[in-house]
């Protein structure tokens, strides 16, 4: 199957999902398991996304991020599919992007890219390739095949694939680390 056709199928299925319970549901699991992850024992510097409706909510990771004294940093788009990291706190003013999320575009933000962990948001994950299909701007891709970083992405009922059912390209990015219901 091609990307932009799974990707649509997604964003329909996704958004049914994101209106019930189960998914609410399966977002706590995933969060109380991203919080126990060994991943984050000995990561400081954790890169993470403002999640949309139909993606896995981070707004309860984040906060339980903050509580244990880590740091919290979030994408911003920069021309040429570009994209880095800047620092996330209480205090920080964001402003809303015509993607839908919020971002910090404030001159004095903290830049840093060198992140113990990176989180990447999906809309599937296919397990056998640790493929992940995104939302089609090759963001994480560009940013993820200048460095080596330790990934993770976080997978409900609806984005995760036994098989890899799209044709995936050469410059995708596996994300060997996953955490599923
Ligand atoms: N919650 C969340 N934040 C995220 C991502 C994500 O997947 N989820 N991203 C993961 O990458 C980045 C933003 N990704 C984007 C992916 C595609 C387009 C996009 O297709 N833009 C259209 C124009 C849309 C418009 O401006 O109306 C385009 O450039 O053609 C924009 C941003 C960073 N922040
Ligand atoms: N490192 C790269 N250099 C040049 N082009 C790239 C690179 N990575 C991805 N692309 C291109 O960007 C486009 C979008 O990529 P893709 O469909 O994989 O996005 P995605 O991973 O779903 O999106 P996102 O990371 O923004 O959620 C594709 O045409 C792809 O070929």
């Amino acid at each position: 199957m091609e990307k932009g056709q799974l990707r649509e199928r997604q964003l329909r299925i996704l958004t049914e999902f994101s209106q019930t319970k189960e998914k609410q549901q399966e977002d706590e699991i995933l969060t109380a398991k991203f919080l126990q992850s060994p991943l984050l024992k000995n990561a400081q510097k954790i890169g993470l996304t403002l999640s949309l409706p139909l993606e896995v909510d981070t707004s309860e990771i984040i906060a339980q991020l903050w509580v244990s004294g880590k740091e919290v940093y979030l994408p911003r788009c920069l021309p040429e599919r570009q994209m880095e990291f800047t620092k996330f706190t209480y205090q920080t003013k964001l402003t809303m992007t015509r993607f839908g999320v919020k971002e910090n575009h404030e001159p004095d933000a903290i830049v840093d890219n060198n992140l113990d962990l990176v989180v990447v948001p999906l809309l599937a994950y296919g397990q056998d390739q640790s493929a992940r299909l995104g939302f089609g701007g090759g963001y994480y891709d560009r940013f993820l095949a200048e460095r080596n970083l330790t990934t993770v992405s976080l997978v409900n009922s609806k984005q995760l694939f036994q098989h890899t059912i799209w044709s995936i390209e050469q410059t995708d990015i596996p994300i060997k680390n996953y955490i599923t219901i």
